[in-house]
């Protein structure tokens, strides 16, 4: 398994080009799933996550091929309606194959994706939705298994919860139902809207996308397109923190500010400059004091719980004490006790992490545990003083592009070691 070796006390500074949304392009790329021709994607990250999906997508029947840096998804030779446990396990959002396959085929098999390291996430939401829908599912042998007669039914559906992946999903579902769906109390996040945009321009008929009530008019059918993945938020963030900690300076380039305002909002209290233009967010941290700041997660526009652990790194290097509360996923502080080894002073109270100074954080052996916990480590280990190494760095590949290729540009030490 390889391994991340960083040699921290590095500045950083420097500019980087962001990449497209893991999070948008996943339900986007099983959106293709319900057209019977080609789309074309640009922008879509080099990401393992995008690997898996292109697995289950060609496992399904689907053409995908690479070429000129475009992704080509032709939905036309879709032959099989089963995600099977091998590929679901290795990534969650493949349960965003159901809504497609049971729209269009009025039949899917989809493994249960599990629970993860941060939580146990169930999909009950999602099942509920497109029972709403007028879809017969049972859940045995670790599969949904749903099935439809005719086309599925378009319903007034109010998700008790607010979930980005249940919203997408029912979201694709109603595409190609017969008649109007509302969804109420919808997710409102920026990819939610990248998805209505896709689907839109395939024929579909979504408004209110990025409000909690988008609906949609059903339609018979839907058409490849063009479409170009928005910019990841997540990794914008991750970057801008990375520079806020080392006390340097950074410009991320290919971004959208609109889609981070909370988390550059949190960056301006925690004393950085931040400036922005229409597709780049500049962040200067030289010669400033970094402070400690509240942080409480919450569906979008709130605090981004994707953002959570890598604001638990930057409070570590920060001056003062301030408090990160994790309202979204009950086990989303693997990194606390990891981040503690390289000499944090947290405290865990529930579901809140308490963050005093760490005077001296030096570099340690740690473990990556899910996606934006290995983040933490990483900007962590670029900081303290001496060498860090990052074992089981699978999750940082699921959804950061060349991490360590952009972290070095800006001056990180930090090598990737193949065992
Ligand atoms: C691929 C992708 O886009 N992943 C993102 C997506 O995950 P994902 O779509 O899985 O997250 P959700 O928004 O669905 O989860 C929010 C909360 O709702 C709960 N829930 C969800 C569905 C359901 O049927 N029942 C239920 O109880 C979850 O356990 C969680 O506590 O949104 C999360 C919240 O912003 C982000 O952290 C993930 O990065
Ligand atoms: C939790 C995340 O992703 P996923 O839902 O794919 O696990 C994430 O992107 O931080």
């Amino acid at each position: 398994m390889d391994h991340f070796i960083i040699q921290g006390g590095t500045p950083l500074s420097g500019e980087l080009t962001i990449s497209g949304a893991k999070n948008a392009a996943l339900p986007i790329l099983f959106a293709a799933l319900l057209a019977d021709s080609q789309s074309t994607f640009s922008n879509v990250p080099k990401l393992r996550d995008i690997n898996t999906t292109e697995a289950l997508l060609k496992e399904l029947g689907a053409g995908v091929r690479w070429q000129d840096e475009q992704l080509l998804i032709d939905g036309g030779s879709v032959d099989k309606v089963l995600a099977p446990y091998d590929l679901v396990k290795q990534m969650r959002a493949s349960v965003l194959a159901l809504g497609p396959l049971l729209a269009r085929f009025g039949q899917a098999q989809v493994s249960l994706p599990g629970g993860c390291a941060i939580g146990a996430r169930p999909v009950d939401i999602h099942i509920q939705g497109m029972r709403r829908m007028g879809a017969t599912i049972e859940v045995e042998n670790g599969y949904i298994n749903a099935h439809v007669e005719g086309r599925l039914q378009g319903a007034e559906i109010f998700m008790d919860t607010v979930s980005v992946g249940a919203t997408e999903n029912l979201l694709m579902a109603a595409t190609l139902a017969q008649g109007k769906t509302v969804l109420e109390n919808a997710a409102r996040e920026p990819e939610i809207s990248d998805l209505a945009k896709y689907l839109n321009n395939m024929g579909a008929k979504i408004s209110g996308a990025g409000t909690s009530r988008i609906e949609v008019q059903g339609v018979e059918r839907l058409q490849g397109c063009e479409h170009a993945i928005l910019p990841d938020r997540i990794e914008t963030g991750t970057f801008l923190v990375a520079a806020a900690m080392a006390k340097g300076d950074v410009l991320c380039k290919n971004t959208d500010y609109h889609s981070l305002e909370p988390v550059i909002e949190k960056l301006r209290e925690a004393n950085a400059l931040v400036e922005v233009t229409d597709n780049s967010i500049y962040l200067d941290m030289r010669g400033r004091e970094l402070k400690a700041v509240n942080i409480k997660t919450a569906p979008h526009p709130g605090f981004p719980t994707d953002m959570q652990a890598q604001f638990t790194a930057l409070n570590v290097v920060a001056n003062g004490s301030a408090t990160i509360t994790e309202t979204i996923f009950e086990n989303r502080f693997m990194h606390v006790p990891e981040l503690q080894r390289m000499g944090a002073n947290i405290r865990l109270e529930g579901n809140t992490a308490i963050c005093g100074d760490s005077p001296k954080l030096t570099g340690a052996r740690v473990m990556a545990t899910d996606l934006r916990a290995s983040a933490s480590l990483i900007l962590t280990g670029i900081i303290a003083s001496g060498e860090t190494r990052v074992d089981r760095i699978y999750h940082v590949d699921r959804g950061y592009e060349h991490i360590e290729d952009k972290l070095s540009a800006l001056g990180a030490n930090i090598k990737r070691v193949s065992e």
